[in-house]
């Protein structure tokens, strides 16, 4: 064990965790310097959210040392984490909600007009036009870009140097992404450090100095900085060899059998035959809208729906499924999982709906156990609760429920949220089955590098929520959809 350095704001040596009889965290150190961007990276499942979880004390450890500050004892305000469902009070106004810890801290009887001063004042150091302009705006009524900033301004108020943050830009356009990478690197220059957990290799590249790698619960990567590594030596380190990208593109599918979709709308007008695969690129106003409309969940007429010819309306998702139509969400705490239930009445649910049972067959637990297998998803029992799962883990449960039955449409939004690089390889290839043995697939993605690598045609929506254009396969590229998007950096 090496000595403490004052020159580290963290140094975590030796941390051990185990749920039951799972051990999660065998180990593993990590340290990070003041002022630094540092990048935690791994597989699903590798153990980072619990690090994290252990190092701002919402989970206790089994083992190990912590220091702050070089401290056994740190302040609690050291070090604070912005997690991916945000911890904001939506009816309170940003100012209030920046505020907010200080009550922790004894100061309610501090004057309103200084507490608010002190939140304009930690707000104005991120982002000056939201500190003059929605200082008093409920936080419900501003965006999710946002809401993070006005997190990491009440972290800064409560005298945090270390943030830590999970996935921040899962849910961000690329725009926005870049946004918050300035600002850590401001943040940084002024000797406040970032402990970054993302699996998008471009933007780790971009925003990142130095990564420490955990697999299987152990640090085998320890603070190296990534200018010394390849992605091929990142990947590798994770246990994901596989993962890489192919060279070549991949060839347009053509199925034999399946159903001819058409959608027309403002804008456009395309015909997807069996296996096609479409890509909506662009903020999530224009994309969204369409995707409602495709699986029944938006009762408006902005979009019109053909399967083979004849015009389908949608009126509730239900019907989109009996219908054919799949659909899986990268916003899985609020589309997708079903928290209450376990694991087997999430895979089976699709199947459920669109055959009108609603009691549990036996050979549900047959079919749960064959999708778990084929996706490779690591779960104690099938009866267990879907929260027991890693967040990418959850994510590949989603997709579980359209194996058994390939849908005739199936609708992607975000779909590899949250998702490692080797896992989503691996979705990728599913998906691409599903094309080929006749689904038509609509893709929306925010990672451009992704939408470039699957989709056959890209429709592009404007900043406004607007189609600005169909890019055609031998067009797609990262460049083509930045410009067509409006989300060049
Ligand atoms: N409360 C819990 N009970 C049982 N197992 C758990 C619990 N919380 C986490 N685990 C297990 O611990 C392991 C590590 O999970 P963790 O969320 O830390 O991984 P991660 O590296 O953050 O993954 P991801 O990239 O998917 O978010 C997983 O196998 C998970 O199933």
């Amino acid at each position: 064990m090496s000595a403490s350095s004052p020159d580290f704001i963290l140094e975590a040596v030796d941390i051990e965790k185990s749920f039951g009889a799972t051990s999660v965290l065998r180990r593993a150190d990590l340290r990070i310097a003041r002022g630094e961007i540092h990048a935690l990276l791994g597989g699903n499942g590798a153990g980072k959210s619990t690090l994290i979880r252990i190092l701002c004390g919402l989970l206790r450890r089994d083992g190990g040392t912590l220091r702050v500050d070089g401290q056994e004892e740190a302040s609690p305000n050291a070090i604070a984490v912005v997690f991916q469902e945000l911890a904001l009070l939506p009816h309170m106004t940003v100012a209030e909600n920046i505020y907010l810890p200080h009550r922790h801290r004894g100061l309610e009887r501090v004057r309103a007009a200084e507490r608010r001063e002190e939140a304009r004042a930690a707000l104005a150091q991120i982002d000056e036009t939201l500190a003059r302009e929605a200082l008093d705006t409920p936080v419900a009524e501003i965006d999710l870009h946002q809401r993070q900033l006005v997190e990491i301004a009440r972290a800064l108020s409560s005298g945090a140097r270390l943030l830590l943050l999970d996935e921040p830009t899962a849910n961000l356009t690329f725009a926005e992404s870049e946004r918050l990478f300035s600002i850590l690197r401001r943040l940084a220059s002024r000797g406040i450090a970032t402990l970054i957990v993302s699996h998008r290799m471009n933007e780790i590249r971009a925003v990142a100095d130095v990564c420490t790698i955990l697999r299987d619960g152990r640090t085998v990567v320890n603070r190296q900085p990534l200018t010394e590594l390849s992605d091929a030596a990142i990947v590798e380190a994770m246990g994901q060899k596989g993962a890489m990208r192919a060279e070549t593109a991949h060839a347009a599918i053509r199925a034999t059998a399946g159903t001819t979709v058409s959608i027309e709308g403002p804008g456009l007008s395309v015909t997807l035959p069996p296996g096609s695969v479409l890509g909506l690129a662009g903020a999530p106003g224009g994309p969204s809208r369409l995707i409602d409309t495709l699986i029944g969940a938006n009762t408006d007429l902005h979009w019109r729906i053909a399967m083979d010819g004849a015009l389908r309306h949608f009126a509730v998702p239900a019907e989109a499924v009996r219908q054919g139509v799949g659909y899986v969400s990268g916003d899985r705490a609020e589309k997708g999982l079903l928290v209450t239930l376990p694991i087997l009445d999430n895979v089976v649910a699709a199947a459920r709906i669109a055959g009108r049972r609603w009691f549990a067959g036996r050979r549900e637990a047959r079919v749960t156990q064959d999708a778990l297998e084929r996706l490779a998803i690591k779960a104690g029992s099938i009866d267990d609760s879907p929260l027991t799962l890693s967040g990418g883990t959850q994510q590949k449960l989603l997709l579980a429920r359209w194996l058994e039955r390939i849908p005739r449409l199936l609708v992607l939004e975000e779909p590899t949220r949250g998702v490692d690089i080797g896992t989503k390889r691996e979705i990728y290839a599913i998906i691409r089955d599903m094309a080929a043995r006749g689904a038509v697939v609509v893709w929306w993605s925010t990672e451009f590098s992704e939408l470039t690598e699957i989709c056959d045609r890209i429709v592009a929506f404007d900043l406004r929520g607007t189609v600005s254009g169909v890019i055609e396969a031998g067009n797609i590229s990262e460049v083509a959809l930045a410009r067509a998007t409006g989300m060049a950096a």
